[in-house]
């Protein structure tokens, strides 16, 4: 589904990701952990075009769906994205002038489709009877419940999601991550969650650390578990 080849990126001249290589395949729903700073959001944000690899020779380092990304010009690249990738991240946060039922609604119209699914969707996530309610009247938590039905609501191959539960209570987080969990199972999709909490890791089919040596699959050992 998403294939990086040698991806690398730097800054000033600085590298943050040196030569990464991950196979990420459909139905997977992967996190990714790492100390801070080692480049999580930094990969999350070139997977989704928000930022540029290194120039390289050859073949392109981010592949979706066998499309080398490389090779698309603005217009396809971002046709592309709108199609088949879905975003929780805060720099995506829901639009505060739209109702929520807009707000979800959106990706379906930028891809000419149906909006039925919309309403639909916002059943999934538990917010049926609020459509014509805007953002500033929900709590955060009900606000990330908006983001996840929006980024899923065309059915994306490819979900990004950056600290989706990050200020969220426990709780809370644990409802966002079983619903994301279910929503994404129920699409197929492959979703990539960067994560700084365990618990919400461990919802996810795989573990990856990030470090200065690349991607490496792990588990998470709880001494209080054993
Ligand atoms: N636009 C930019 N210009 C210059 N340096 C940047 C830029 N974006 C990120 N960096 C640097 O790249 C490195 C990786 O940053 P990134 O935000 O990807 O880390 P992270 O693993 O997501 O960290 P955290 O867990 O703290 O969010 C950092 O040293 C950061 O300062």
């Amino acid at each position: 589904m998403l294939e990086l080849r040698k991806l690398s990126k730097s800054y000033g001249g600085r590298p943050v990701l040196d030569q990464l290589s991950w196979t990420f395949k459909a139905g997977e729903f992967v996190s990714i952990m790492g100390d801070s700073g080692v480049g999580k959001s930094t990969l999350l944000n070139l997977i989704a075009g928000l930022d540029t690899p290194d120039a390289v020779n050859g073949e392109s380092p981010i592949i979706v769906d066998g499309i080398p990304m490389s090779g698309l010009d603005d217009d396809a690249a971002t046709k592309l994205r709108r199609a088949r990738m879905g975003f929780i991240f805060q720099a995506f946060h829901v639009l505060p002038h739209l109702t929520l039922l807009q707000n979800v609604a959106l990706p379906l119209l930028l891809n000419g489709l149906p909006t039925a699914r919309a309403a639909e969707m916002l059943d999934a996530v538990g917010l049926a009877g609020r459509e014509h309610d805007f953002p500033h009247q929900l709590s955060g938590g009900q606000m990330q419940r908006v983001a996840i039905a929006r980024a899923l609501v065309h059915r994306p191959a490819l979900v990004l999601a950056d600290e989706p539960t990050g200020n969220l209570d426990p709780d809370t987080a644990d409802a966002i991550l079983t619903l994301l969990q279910r929503e994404i199972k129920a699409t197929g999709a492959c979703a990539i969650m960067v994560t700084h909490s365990q618990l919400a890791a461990k919802k996810t089919d795989k573990i990856l650390q990030l470090s200065k040596s690349g991607l490496q699959e792990t588990t998470i050992v709880n001494p209080f578990e054993q």
